[in-house]
């Protein structure tokens, strides 16, 4: 903030409204406007809103140049090109079950049994009236044949058999391009491999697909109180959660993550750490980004000419969130306090990440689900709640504060709630937000649950 506007705040108990000090406040408020981030952050006293922050993780997040790798190994991977049929699926008509080719007119008669066709066969063969071929499944459907009855359906004497029933024409038979047409798109630019879109790739003989490369993510917390977990910590100290925390989430969300270490709270060491982390395409880091004595990630980051596009976020927890752009690496800097750091990671990282990954669902997407019991909210501000959905509702945890650990651990789910909401009754419908199971959607869903009073 302006001098200027703190002096203003720190006069106006004692000091009578004077032409003059009006003149001054203007000025001072006028000075003010162009170190806004945006405008709507400004009314909100310079915290933006969710969606505003959104909005601007999207404008300035792009997807990585491409490679291409073996289908088996393009799990989680995003498609950077259309995928189209060049195979008709099954290639030919061939049998669903073991049993005899014939035409369906000549059911309830007996047959001479033909020779047998297994899968694989290449025979060119014509059924003629008053024959049957024993077939197998998946074999090629002979010429003139227009049904296959299975054998536990067929009464069977020497060379022959008899079919007691009518057989309807078509009977097990998978037809030609039923299910796979030669020239229709099967995957689309954007779409993210799962093992099922292997299946497809694989029918069509492609070995190999070009996608968007990993997002490269580099981790660093700072605080001269924090040692990592591999060291040993004294009394006055505590463990670094964090980074490991980011380090998982970013690796399970489908990014290549180094970590690059927990920085003391000094300019230096965090410059030392930014260095070793600027050939990536997102820093995330945690604390040090308060108000306190010894928050300096910022102003460290300022030193490698960071643009900062926000830099508070109108969400308890995680208002300290910023983020910005240090020449081509995005940087996310997260509040210390762990649950506050976890939750807006699950906001703000995932969403940065998703872009990066160039999946065309880059946005979060929430699940509709119901409340499990009333649950009283106190805080007036837009929160963040932590909580557990069963399959059937949502509960949300009954204790939790900024620098806990333990609540998400033991939830897989979060509601944001807005600053009106004050009780949320018993199977009210309620939109929660995954931890542990990506929802992702191609249009931008509404995240917030907005309450009437
Ligand atoms: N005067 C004010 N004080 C604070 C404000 C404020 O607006 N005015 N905001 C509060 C909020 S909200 C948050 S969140 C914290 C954010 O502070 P920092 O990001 O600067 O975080 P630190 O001070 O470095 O740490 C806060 C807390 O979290 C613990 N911590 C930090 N890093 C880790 C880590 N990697 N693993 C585990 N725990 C960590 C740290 O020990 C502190 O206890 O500021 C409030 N204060
Ligand atoms: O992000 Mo802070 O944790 O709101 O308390």
């Amino acid at each position: 903030m302006p001098k200027s506007i703190k002096i203003f705040i720190k006069m106006t108990p004692k000091t009578a409204i004077t032409p003059q000090l009006c003149v001054t406040i203007l000025i001072s408020y006028i000075s003010f406007i162009p170190k806004c981030y945006n405008k709507n952050a400004k009314r909100r006293n310079m915290a933006t809103s969710i969606e505003e922050a959104l909005q601007i993780i999207y404008k300035h997040t792009a997807p990585k140049s491409l490679k291409i790798v073996p289908i088996e190994n393009a799990l989680g991977y995003v498609l950077a090109e259309d995928i189209t049929a060049t195979h008709n699926l099954p290639p030919f008509d061939n049998s669903a079950m073991d049993g005899y080719a014939i035409k369906a007119d000549d059911a309830q008669m007996s047959l001479k049994v033909k020779h047998t066709i297994f899968a694989g066969d290449n025979s060119g063969e014509e059924l003629e009236s008053g024959f049957a071929i024993k077939i197998m499944t998946g074999a090629k459907i002979p010429i003139g044949c227009d049904s296959v009855v299975p054998i536990e359906r067929v009464q069977n004497f020497d060379n022959a058999i008899t079919i007691m029933d009518k057989v309807k024409k078509g009977s097990n038979i998978r037809l030609y391009a039923e299910d796979i047409k030669s020239g229709s798109t099967l995957l689309n630019k954007g779409e993210k491999i799962f093992a099922h879109h292997v299946t497809l790739l694989a029918s069509q003989g492609i070995s190999h697909i070009k996608v968007y490369k990993k997002p490269k993510v580099a981790i660093f917390a700072s605080g001269n109180e924090l040692k990592m977990h591999f060291e040993s910590v004294d009394a006055h100290q505590l463990y670094n959660t964090n980074s490991p925390t980011f380090f998982a989430r970013a690796k399970e969300l489908g990014c290549d993550v180094d970590f690059i270490g927990t920085a003391k709270d000094s300019l230096e060491n965090i410059h030392k750490h930014i260095q070793s982390a600027l050939d990536s395409d997102l820093i995330i880091t945690s604390g040090g980004v308060s108000v306190g004595d010894a928050d300096f990630t910022k102003e460290a980051f300022g030193a490698f000419g960071y643009e900062i596009y926000f830099d508070k976020v109108d969400i308890k927890p995680g208002k300290p969130t910023t983020f910005g752009k240090c020449k081509e690496t995005l940087v996310l800097n997260l509040p210390g306090n762990p649950l506050a750091a976890a939750l807006n990671f699950e906001i703000f990282a995932q969403t940065i990440i998703l872009a990066l990954k160039g999946d065309a669902a880059k946005y979060i997407a929430p699940l509709e689900t119901k409340m499990a019991n009333d649950y009283a909210i106190k805080n007036g501000k837009i929160a963040v709640i932590p909580g557990f959905f069963d399959g059937a509702s949502f509960k949300a945890h009954e204790k939790f504060s900024p620098g806990m650990i333990m609540p998400l651990a033991l939830c897989n789910a979060f509601i944001i709630v807005d600053e009106k909401c004050q009780m949320l009754k018993k199977d009210s419908s309620i939109k929660i937000i995954s931890t542990r199971f990506s929802f992702n959607s191609k249009e931008q869903k509404e995240l917030l649950n907005r309450c009437r009073i």
